[in-house]
């Protein structure tokens, strides 16, 4: 731990980096997948599990926060950290994102977005100053900048009129971010599927000097091929001294190719979603728990995990708890599914320390085809 944001680079395998960010909180080892904790909770989930799976950081999401409890409301409860029990690091999404996929009544200007919560319908204004300073309240060691993420398809005019006012909130948000040195804000690379708009806000945001870069616009329903296109032609641009982190992402096999393009940092409400929904991922593939082929199957998703989830549960149990929507089957599979997640991530750094991470790119993709479950 530092009293700074430090970021060093422990080893390369081809564009693959195994790093490590240092910070006052605590240190996050990359490739590093951030659980989702949107509302200040990984849902289904006790925090100390959380870090049990291996994380080392989790997201939150200044949207919901600032809509409830509220930002000052939790600076007076001491922050997000202490509210939510978690003492290692957090990264705070800027909230654009969401008002554009979650509010009502939503009004864009360079001045920032007004929107209508989904939640009461009150009306609330955000500037790039007012998500800085609410990130501020919640206390969050890693700030993203206050962008405009357009859904594709779009027309290049309308990626292009959002990309530049982006890379101006960036600069915004930087000048309110200020100089705060345990603490990290993040710029945005946006583009849509447009290489020379995404070559131009990486180039932009570069020159802003920022402690790490985001690529967004992604993760958004387009084909994988089109984001890891994107991912080729921006991260060549990024600075290597800086951590990456692809937003939204994603799948294993999103984790495996975007890793092998040079990300570093991943969240995505895959697991937590789809452990819910009582689909399984195991090192043999996804396994979905509602089918019936499961009912009388002693097996437990994966005896070798160190997950008891994983290893103390028949499937046959599992099976039951999800078709009869127990609570304990959320729990259950949502511990497994992030328990996997960090596993992978946990393969992925070591096969990049030993200089063969493609060979287990291979191996971890053979596996899931083979099935065997
Ligand atoms: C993959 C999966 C399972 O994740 C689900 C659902 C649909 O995609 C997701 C995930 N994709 C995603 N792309 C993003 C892009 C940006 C961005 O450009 N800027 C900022 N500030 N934040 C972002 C957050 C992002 N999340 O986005 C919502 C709509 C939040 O649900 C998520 O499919």
């Amino acid at each position: 731990m530092t009293e700074t944001f430090e970021f060093k680079l422990i080893a390369t395998d081809g564009q693959a980096r195994r790093g490590e960010i240092s910070m006052p909180r605590g240190s996050i080892r990359t490739p590093a997948f951030m659980p989702v904790g949107t509302g200040g909770t990984v849902k289904a989930m006790y925090m100390d599990q959380v870090r049990g799976t291996g994380a080392d950081i989790i997201l939150g999401n200044t949207y919901h926060l600032m809509l409830r409890p509220g930002a000052e409301r939790m600076a007076r409860l001491g922050g997000l950290h202490r509210f939510a029990g978690w003492n290692r690091p957090i990264l705070t999404d800027s909230g654009g994102f969401q008002v554009m996929s979650l509010s009502g009544l939503r009004k864009l200007t360079e001045q920032g977005v007004t929107f209508q919560s989904h939640i009461d319908g009150s009306r609330h204004e955000m500037s790039p100053e007012r998500s800085i300073e609410i990130q501020g309240l919640l206390g969050s060691d890693i700030q993203m900048q206050l962008d405009e993420c357009v859904r594709l398809p779009a027309t290049p005019t309308e990626i292009e009129r959002a990309m530049e006012m982006s890379l101006r909130w960036a600069e915004r948000c930087r000048v309110a971010f200020g100089e705060q040195p345990g603490k990290a804000m993040f710029g945005i690379v946006q583009g849509g599927d447009i290489p020379t708009l995404r070559e131009r806000s990486a180039h932009g945001l570069k020159a802003l000097d920022l402690k790490g870069y985001a690529v967004g616009g992604l993760a958004v329903g387009e084909p994988q091929e089109v984001m890891l296109d994107m991912l080729d032609v921006t991260c060549p641009i990024l600075p290597s001294e800086k951590p990456r982190y692809l937003m939204g992402v994603g799948t294993p096999d999103d984790l495996l190719k975007s890793v092998g393009r040079g990300i570093d940092m991943f969240d995505c409400v895959m697991p937590t979603r789809a452990g819910r929904h009582g689909l399984a991922f195991t090192r043999h593939g996804k396994i979905n728990l509602k089918n019936a082929r499961h009912a009388e199957d002693h097996r437990p998703l994966d005896e070798e995990s160190s997950c008891p989830a994983a290893r103390d549960y028949s499937r046959a149990y599992l099976h039951h708890l999800v078709r009869s929507n127990e609570i304990l089957g959320m729990m259950l599979v949502t511990w497994n599914n992030l328990s996997y997640y960090q596993d992978l991530m946990s393969g992925i750094r070591a096969s990049i320390e030993a200089q063969r991470f493609a060979d287990f790119s291979a191996e971890t993709q053979e596996m899931w085809a083979r099935g065997d479950i």
